[in-house]
């Protein structure tokens, strides 16, 4: 304001700066007018500026109002920023230590790569170095395992030799051993003759036979001869036979078995056997042949099939392999009947004897069965038995009337020694020897009783011809003796039991059949008093 009264005072007066004589108070006084209007024209202008000012200072008010209100947003934002700044500067103290921890992380890391790479170097230099010891250590070991193979193929190079030369041994000691087995047999006799006296019924001892208790080779049978006059006194007449051995009524079958086994393993030695029970009926035929079904009174057959099945398992670790092929056949009336044969009786086949072109006896249409072991034998037999009492129960008694022939063809390789053997071995349970008086006898029993007195006393002829070594044997006068022509004669070894039956009543019987046997095994030499003989009464 002081500027404008300044202003006002400045203000140019009518011809400006001219100056109004003191007298002129009118002039004076427009000046003074014009001076007030001019002021007032200021005050005017003045105010209107006040009012723009006043208006510009409302404005500035409100716009500090509004300046001031931003800068409470503002502040309250600066507020918020600065919280946001504290957090942020959290975070970045976090990122700091982060990173402070990524810095040490990574020295340590490089730390470690450094080590790793050491490691790598040291790996792969030892790598190295253990390929180098590797190949040093297996240098070294396969001289070593090569030097032991050398020396573990001359050890078996000598073992080998060693075992060769044992086993040779062994094949000699076996060869001598059967060479030495085959003299002890022919010294005892290729033909040999058993008597066995069968317990009485009711036990004890009969008293007409005396049985010598020194060797076991003797046997007398005394007959007491009532004086015909009453005057003189009873004569006892003795009938006295020896044999290569007696066996008592108490002998056991494994007793009597003993003896017979020497020839079994001539069986297997490549030899012929053939074992024949003779005697009447009821004498123990079959008991000594087949015997029972305990194991102590098994007889001679199924001791004799696990004789030679053990046997030939043992030869086995020799290099022997068996074959074996077993039939058994029956004899009735000259006809032969198959005891294996399994199919209807109305096509059940006839045979024939007959021989091949290398002289070995064979029979057509039979049962000839490959067999293996011990209870396939057992088995076989007992089929045969089967067989044998179907045939008993049609016609009664057959069985003490007909021959049964058992036969295990025996074949034997040695294909490392390039040596072979065949033998068979025969086991024959005969045909009831009893005689019947002739004139008992008709029809079919006639015919029976011919065709076994025919076949037994042919048995006796062939047996005693080839003891006597005769350039002619017999053999085809019986089917028997054609059946058995290859197990009789040449290096063959024969067994005849001569079964008898103790009771008194037997006693004809008992002396025709010891004086049978007596002739087979010393064909050419009496022992019987035949005066005596003739007062017996045979039938
Ligand atoms: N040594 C013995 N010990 C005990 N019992 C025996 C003996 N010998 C035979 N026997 C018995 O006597 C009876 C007749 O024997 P076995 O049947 O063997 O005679 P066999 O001569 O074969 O007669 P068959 O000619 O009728 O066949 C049978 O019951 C048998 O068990």
């Amino acid at each position: 304001r002081a500027a404008g009264a300044a202003t006002v005072a400045a203000a140019p007066s009518r011809g400006g700066t001219q100056k109004r004589n003191p007298w002129d108070l009118k002039g004076k006084v427009s000046d003074m007018e014009d001076k007030v209007r001019n002021y007032q024209m200021k005050v005017k202008t003045l105010n209107q500026e006040n009012e723009v000012l006043q208006d510009s200072v409302s404005q500035s008010q409100r716009k500090m109002v509004q300046v001031e209100k931003e800068l409470q947003i503002q502040r309250s934002q600066i507020g918020e920023y600065e919280r946001k700044l504290q957090v942020l500067a959290g975070v970045q103290d976090e990122l700091e230590k982060v990173l402070s921890d990524k810095n040490f992380l990574q020295k340590e890391l490089t730390n470690l790569e450094g080590k790793y790479k050491v490691m790598e170097t040291l790996r792969d230099s030892q790598e190295t170095e253990l390929q180098t010891l590797k190949l040093s250590v297996q240098e070294s070991t396969l001289a070593r395992v090569q030097a032991n193979l050398r020396d573990s193929e001359e050890e078996v190079r000598s073992l080998k030799e060693t075992v060769a030369q044992q086993k040779d041994e062994i094949y000699a000691g076996e060869m001598e051993r059967r060479r030495l087995h085959n003299t002890i047999q022919e010294l005892k006799g290729n033909i040999r003759v058993f008597c066995r006296v069968r317990p009485l019924v009711g036990g004890g001892l009969p008293k007409h036979i005396q049985l010598a208790t020194s060797d076991n080779k003797a046997i007398t049978l005394a007959k007491t001869e009532e004086s015909h006059t009453g005057k003189t006194a009873d004569t006892q007449k003795n009938y006295n036979f020896s044999f290569d051995r007696v066996f008592g009524p108490r002998t056991s079958q494994q007793e009597v078995f003993e003896e017979i086994s020497l020839l079994v393993q001539s069986a297997l030695d490549g030899y012929n056997v053939c074992c024949f029970a003779y005697g009447q009926t009821g004498s123990g035929k079959t008991y000594t042949m087949e015997g029972d079904e305990f194991d102590e009174t098994r007889g001679v057959i199924p001791r004799a099939v696990q004789q030679i099945f053990k046997a030939a398992g043992k030869l086995g670790e020799q290099g022997w392999e068996f074959t074996f092929t077993a039939s058994f056949v029956e004899i009735y009336n000259e006809t032969l009947r198959d005891l294996l044969y399994t199919g209807k009786s109305s096509k059940r086949p006839e045979h024939e004897i007959r021989k091949t072109a290398s002289n070995e006896v064979t029979i057509t249409n039979l049962t000839y069965e490959r067999v293996i072991n011990e209870d396939q034998v057992l088995g076989l037999i007992a089929l045969a038995n089967q067989n044998r009492s179907t045939a008993q129960t049609a016609q009664n008694d057959r069985s003490s009337r007909s021959h049964s022939v058992f036969q295990l063809d025996i074949e034997g390789v040695n294909a490392g020694r390039d040596v072979k053997c065949k033998s068979t071995l025969c086991l024959v349970d005969l045909a009831g020897s009893e005689r019947m008086v002739k004139s008992q006898s008709q029809g079919d029993r006639f015919k029976e009783m011919t065709a076994i007195n025919g076949s037994l006393s042919n048995l006796g002829i062939v047996i005693a011809a080839l003891a006597n070594k005769e350039s002619y044997v017999p053999y085809r006068n019986s089917k028997l003796t054609y059946l058995l022509q290859g197990c009789l004669g040449g290096n063959s070894k024969t067994l005849m039991f001569v079964n008898i039956a103790p009771e008194p009543d037997s006693f004809g019987e008992t002396l025709n059949s010891l004086r049978f046997a007596s002739k087979v095994t010393h064909s050419s030499v009496c022992i019987c008093d035949l005066s005596v003989n003739k007062k017996i009464r045979v039938d």
